[in-house]
């Protein structure tokens, strides 16, 4: 029997929680994401995110940038923001015009409003176990394990993928949860027979149903990160339906790991406003 983890479900709950929280609140959370230029798959994510914002109680702080900008003005609009009382959280939507340093500007956000978790400072509070907010993708996979009852302590996790988006914190999350963790990259040499010995599978390589059935062991739980776009609509890295029978656990694409980003996003939100 294999489950298809509902993604949708586990955020509509967290988000219900946010919002139920944020209505105690005497002042307003204010979430400010920054889209720069106009690639239609950032635009749908930023979307996503300020309905998210609204539907939660919170302030939408939404600012659009033309991909003419420079660096510098974006500097000015994330220093503003960073100075602005009432806006608790900063989200810089990646990728970025090829001519912007995405980490020079990332790292202009404060640490309080970091909740991407994607600053220089956030990365080494992740990286030394220490309180601070976190990754919201790799975040919401820990959560869709947790709300599975999916046994991380002494599992063996095999991450593809070690961006510092997802598979990189992804890897020092599942370390957290004491589970032996083993990264893969374009380097790994024999990528079937690594991903074969993992108990917990988490796939984010960007790569169009990279991994099939002959990448999993019977009874693994496999983690779908991967999102693309097809004329036959949205797909992930998994061919999901040859792990039927296969796998424990896998997460579909869309309504898996998708609506969890948006929902710790909201969370990492509200821990932002009250500290
Ligand atoms: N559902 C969601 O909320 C989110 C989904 N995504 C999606 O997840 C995917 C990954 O995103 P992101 O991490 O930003 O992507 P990146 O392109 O930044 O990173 C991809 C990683 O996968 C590795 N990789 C690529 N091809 C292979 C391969 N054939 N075998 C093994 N490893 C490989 C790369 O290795 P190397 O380092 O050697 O180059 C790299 O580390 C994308 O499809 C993206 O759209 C991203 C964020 C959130
Ligand atoms: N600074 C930054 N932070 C990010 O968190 C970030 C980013 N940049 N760049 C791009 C990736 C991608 N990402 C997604 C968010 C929501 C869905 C999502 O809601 N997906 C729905 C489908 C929505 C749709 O595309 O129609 C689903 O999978 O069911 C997917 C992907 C956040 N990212």
């Amino acid at each position: 029997m294999t489950t298809f983890i509902d993604g949708k479900a586990v955020a509509l709950r967290v988000r219900a929680q946010v919002a139920a929280e944020v209505a105690t609140l005497s002042r307003k959370p204010g979430l400010a994401t920054i889209l720069v230029g106009d690639d239609p798959a950032s635009a749908v994510y930023v979307a996503g995110k300020r309905k998210a914002v609204r539907e939660a109680g919170m302030r939408d702080l939404h600012r659009y940038l033309p991909a003419t900008v420079s660096q510098g003005q974006v500097a000015a609009v994330l220093d503003e923001l960073a100075a602005d009382p009432g806006c608790d959280g900063i989200l810089l939507q990646l990728p970025l015009p090829a001519h912007l340093d995405p980490g020079a500007l990332i790292d202009r956000i404060p640490a309080g409003k970091d909740v991407d978790g994607l600053t220089t400072h956030s990365a080494g509070l992740l990286a030394r176990g220490e309180n601070g907010l976190r990754p919201c993708t790799p975040s919401g996979v820990i959560e869709l394990l947790a709300s599975e009852g999916v046994k991380m302590r002494g599992a063996h996790a095999v991450v593809v993928g070690r961006s510092s988006l997802v598979g990189h914190p992804m890897a020092e999350m599942l370390l957290h949860h004491d589970a032996t963790v083993s990264v893969a990259h374009k380097h790994t040499t024999d990528l079937a027979a690594l991903t074969r010995t993992a108990d917990i599978l988490v796939v984010a390589a960007g790569v169009p149903h990279l991994i099939g059935a002959e990448h999993v062991k019977p009874g693994a739980a496999v983690i779908d990160v991967g999102i693309h776009r097809t004329p036959h609509g949205l797909t992930g890295d998994v061919r999901t339906t040859e792990l039927r029978g296969i796998a424990a656990q896998v997460t579909p694409v869309p309504g898996g790991v998708g609506p969890m980003t948006i929902a710790m996003l909201m969370a990492n939100t509200l821990r932002a406003a009250r500290r």
